[in-house]
């Protein structure tokens, strides 16, 4: 039975085509209860969410929850914590939206300081305010920016053309990306009190909540703008009420402490109000559907979680290593075909040793995978129950194989043991395998389709294989084949432009008589 997915919300289809072409079931429904989901889709490993709300009663409906993705930037409606304690991973698509959200961030300046919404209510209920609707422009003024992450500079590179000064407001930016885009770092109040346009772009935190206080509201210049984009949260609505009795400044949002229909109370004070659009854009919807569905994809079929919110890959490891790690171990399983091995050893070189709990799960999935779809942590059940024995050996780093993977996978036929070593390192942000038993410096890169043989040198094997793919109008796209020598042997690994039938491959095996013939696609 394949893995479930439910997407409980408006998304691209392209998210359900890419998880259902990965072998999972999907379940998409907009608008359904989640506990009415929960009722009927109990057997759920992982959920592609926006802005609906995971309680811990919510995820406790979900108890096969293994992957959350917030589809987009803020996972405040997410409780995190709670999920990780339920050894649940919550990730985010960082920049899928954020050009959405930058370009209606310019759109809510320009539509407030030009009167874009009164003007039009009031020429089509007959009225001419011209006179009374004269606006200021944005070009030339100073823009401030609140929390200077993805959106933040998109929306300063946006506005470049409207020769803007930024400032920027951002505990943790750097001075170089500061300097990249000529903004100037201030404090928050220096932002208030100097910018004629302000937008914010900070996550919902304990320490962003009601941030934007009475004291900021008031320091503002007569006629500011101030744009909300970012969430509810942080603005002190009961101050900005009050602020905005006594001085003309301009508040244009799309969040409210709940994404739903109804009266909202920030009506009587905001200029502008949209319904939550900041990322409703195609673009942005489709960049977070592909985004989201590879990673739920990628966490539980290979153990690989990238832009992981609650369970962060810690410094020095990049998401690369968990793709090395299950794509050897992936290799030795495709060459040992449908047995189990009896035994798997693992040798983690060079920085990798320290990282052994987040590469692990990846090497078990893809030294489990038997067919598309393999929870990693389930992996690890099933390992234990066929009483295969795991063993992170310790390593010999004077052999200088940088930061390397080595998956051993322990053959056994009839008691006799039988060892199927595949080395892998990264380079350049490619997956390399570099060795399979003894043919070293093979060096290629380990993505598409590849078609390995193992068999006894002599001349014009390669013509055969490389024949009869032809004869089977398949391109070859890389071939590599050394030799042993020594021990007379050749390995022969055919990167194809599609993928290889067994039975072509059972037609090149009796043709050259290969002692291991097998393909693997990553
Ligand atoms: N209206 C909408 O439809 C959307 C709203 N958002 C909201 O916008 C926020 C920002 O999104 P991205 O730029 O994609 O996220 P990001 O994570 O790329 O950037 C957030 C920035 O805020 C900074 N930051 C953190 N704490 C801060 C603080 N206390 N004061 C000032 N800056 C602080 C961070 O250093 C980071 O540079 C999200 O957290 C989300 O709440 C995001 C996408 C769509
Ligand atoms: O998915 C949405 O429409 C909301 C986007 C958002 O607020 C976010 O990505 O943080």
């Amino acid at each position: 039975m394949s893995q479930k997915v439910l997407i409980p919300t408006k998304l691209s289809t392209a998210a359900k085509d890419i998880l259902e072409g990965n072998g999972f079931t999907v379940v998409q429904e907009a608008g359904v209860d989640l506990v009415e989901l929960a009722k009927a889709h109990p057997d759920t490993e992982g959920m592609i969410v926006r802005s609906e709300k995971l309680t811990p009663e919510v995820i406790d409906l979900f108890p096969n929850l293994k992957a959350v993705v917030r589809a987009g930037a803020g996972y405040n409606t997410i409780d995190i914590q709670y999920a990780r304690s339920k050894d649940i991973t919550v990730m985010n698509t960082p920049g899928a939206n954020s050009n959405a959200v930058a370009e209606e961030a310019v759109g809510m300046m320009i539509s407030c300081a030009r009167f874009f919404i009164e003007g039009d209510r009031s020429t089509r209920a007959g009225e001419w305010k011209k006179a009374q609707l004269q606006g200021f422009e944005l070009t030339g003024k100073t823009v401030g920016i609140a929390g200077f992450g993805n959106i933040g500079q998109l929306l300063a590179k946006r506005l470049s053309g409207f020769e803007v000064d930024i400032l920027v407001y951002d505990p943790f930016v750097s001075e170089d990306k500061l300097a990249e885009f000529g903004a100037k770092n201030v404090s928050l109040e220096e932002l208030f009190a100097g910018s004629d346009f302000i937008s914010l772009h900070m996550p919902a935190t304990k320490e962003t909540a009601n941030v934007i206080s009475t004291d900021l509201l008031t320091s503002m210049k007569d006629g500011a703008v101030l744009v909300n984009c970012a969430r509810y949260e942080i603005l002190d609505e009961a101050a900005l009420r009050e602020v905005k009795k006594t001085k003309t400044i301009y508040y244009a949002n799309d969040v409210y402490p709940k994404d739903a229909a109804g009266d909202k109370t920030i009506a009587d004070v905001s200029d502008i109000m949209l319904p939550h659009l900041g990322a409703s854009s195609i673009e942005a919807n489709t960049n977070a559907a592909v985004m989201a569905a590879n990673q739920v994809s990628n966490y539980l079929g290979k153990g690989i979680s990238v832009f992981a919110v609650n369970k962060v890959l810690p410094d020095g490891l990049s998401p690369e290593y968990q793709e090395l790690a299950y794509s050897v171990a992936k290799v030795a399983k495709a060459w040992m075909g449908d047995s189990q091995p009896y035994e798997i050893n693992i040798s983690l070189y060079g920085e990798l040793k320290q990282f052994d709990k987040f590469l692990v799960p990846a090497i078990v999935a893809g030294a489990s995978a038997n067919d598309k779809v393999v929870n990693a942590e389930k992996a690890s059940e099933i390992l234990e129950s066929h009483g295969i024995k795991l063993d992170v050996r310790e390593v010999d780093d004077s052999k200088n194989y940088g930061e390397s993977i080595t998956v051993d996978l322990i053959k056994s036929t009839n008691g006799k043991l039988e060892r199927l070593s595949v080395r892998g390192t990264v380079a350049e942000g490619n997956i390399i395998i570099s060795r399979i038993d003894d043919f070293d410096k093979l060096y290629y890169a380990a993505d598409g389709f590849s078609t390995v043989f193992i068999y006894n040198d002599r001349p014009g094997v390669l013509a055969d294989i490389t024949q009869i793919l032809a004869s089977e109008s398949i391109n070859i796209e890389d071939l590599r084949s050394p030799h042993n020598t020594e021990k007379k042997r050749s390995i022969a690994i055919v990167k194809t432009n599609s993928e290889v039938s067994n039975e072509v491959i059972n037609k090149i095996n009796s043709k050259i008589d290969s002692e291991a013939a097998f393909q693997v696609s990553l």
